[in-house]
């Protein structure tokens, strides 16, 4: 008998439609896409399958190398019944996010219900894995899930659900169906490259640590830490400063940014001598292995066919910002190391000067550079204290970067 599972993605966006999508279908899932967005989701009922193109090609076919076509896919509103039905689904395997860190809080209260209703269809064992920018995603979403859940509800969902944090790595920008002669507007550009790594042991079934139906392309881990902050530090920190000085040079795009020499160095700085340095270091990735990596990603940036905007990539700098994340968070680590980090704090002190004034996070901080003054500021959201040599490299930075900006 064929098994048929089911799986349902919050997100109907790039990289749920991109990434998420097409692995789990090519592994013979049936998609249920679930997003707030009506019209994608009309859309997707309508169309019930989409294009995936691979833009990594040489300048024929307009830079793609192949199109993949996604299909058996559906969608339901996240905000109806409908969606608890799905979750209800005796078929129902695995659900996944790709919907932005701070929609979490927002999805919990949904999953929760969907988990009561399931326990009390009688229905078996899911996993649920966020894929998000971010380290501990899902054990994120758990908390809040689980705030929503007690009694037999919260005893049920300790037997029968998984939560699996995540590395997810793949490049997928916004997509211009007409400039592509594309047949729908679901379709989505993404680069060749892709990196799923899932945390093995906690996901739940048949065999404890793996999916009962695998999906091709997923790699399993026992050590997600290493990997989440290979990724976060490397991939992340590099495309975030690449990003961030190639906006005040005036590039619209990452491979228009990493073709400046000066931008370059900078960038390789960060993730050779500093954030991989100190990943080797606590991790004990091998040096050429990790050389290897980053040139890799480099290469990856150069990817013109891609056309990603340094604005998509420098979007809420705030966030970016964060201790753990990947400016701060890579500079804290070669601090523990004894590592001195004179491009991780250009790349702090770029993000800084991101004056842009659709982005909400640029406007609440060059607000709040102007109120509390950049030295008190850079202390409060760094932690490195004033006058350490850090701080006195983000400020002496922030202070050459200006420079730039009237270049
Ligand atoms: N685009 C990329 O290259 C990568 C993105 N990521 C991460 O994936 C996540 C999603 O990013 P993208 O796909 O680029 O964003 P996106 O904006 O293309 O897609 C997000 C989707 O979530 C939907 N959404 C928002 N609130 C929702 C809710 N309450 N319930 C259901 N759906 C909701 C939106 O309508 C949108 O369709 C982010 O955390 C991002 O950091 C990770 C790796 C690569
Ligand atoms: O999605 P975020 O966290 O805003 O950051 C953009 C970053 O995410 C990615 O989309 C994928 O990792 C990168 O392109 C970029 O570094």
């Amino acid at each position: 008998m064929s098994v048929k599972p089911r799986a349902i993605h919050f997100g109907a966006g790039n990289i749920g439609r991109g990434f998420i999508a097409p692995l789990l279908r090519k592994s013979g899932y049936h998609i249920v896409f679930t997003d707030v967005d009506k019209g994608l989701i009309d859309t997707i009922n309508e169309e019930r399958a989409y294009d995936v193109h691979i833009l990594d090609g040489d300048g024929s076919m307009d830079g793609e190398k192949e199109v993949l076509e996604v299909d058996h896919v559906k969608g339901v509103l996240s905000t109806t019944n409908d969606l608890i039905r799905e979750i209800e689904h005796p078929k129902l395997k695995l659900i996944t996010t790709a919907v932005g860190l701070p929609v979490l809080d927002k999805i919990a209260p949904t999953l929760a219900k969907g988990i009561k209703a399931r326990r009390a269809a009688g229905g078996g064992i899911i996993n649920i894995i966020a894929c998000e920018n971010a380290i501990g995603a899902t054990a994120q979403l758990e908390e809040k899930v689980r705030a929503h859940l007690e009694g037999g509800d919260a005893a049920w969902a300790e037997q029968h659900v998984g939560f699996a944090n995540c590395s997810v790595d793949r490049i997928v920008p916004p997509f211009s169906p007409e400039e592509h002669d594309a047949d729908s507007k679901l379709d989505v550009g993404v680069e060749e490259f892709f990196e799923w790594i899932v945390e093995g042991p906690s996901l739940k079934g048949a065999k404890p640590g793996a999916l009962d139906v695998p999906i091709d392309g997923l790699a399993l881990t026992d050590n997600l830490a290493a990997y989440n902050e290979r990724k976060l530090f490397t991939l992340n920190t590099g495309h975030a400063i690449t990003a961030y000085l190639g906006y005040l040079r005036g590039f619209h795009t990452v491979d228009q940014s990493i073709a400046d020499a000066e931008i370059a160095d900078i960038v390789r700085g960060a993730l050779q001598a500093e954030s991989g340095a100190a990943l080797c270091r606590k991790h004990k990735f091998k040096d050429t292995e990790h050389e290897a990596y980053i040139e890799k990603i480099i290469t990856r940036f150069q990817n013109a066919a891609v056309k990603d905007d340094v604005v998509r990539v420098g979007r809420q700098p705030l966030r970016k910002l964060g201790r753990g994340d990947r400016l701060v968070g890579p500079a804290r680590m070669c601090v523990e190391y004894d590592i001195p980090v004179r491009h991780l704090a250009t790349g702090i002190a770029a993000a800084l000067s991101y004056e842009n004034e659709e982005d909400d996070q640029s406007a609440e901080m060059r607000k709040a550079i102007t109120e509390k003054g950049l030295d008190k500021y850079v202390v409060e959201l760094t932690g490195f204290e004033e006058g350490s040599d850090v701080h006195k490299g983000i400020l002496k930075s922030y202070k050459e970067l200006e420079g730039w900006k009237k270049a």
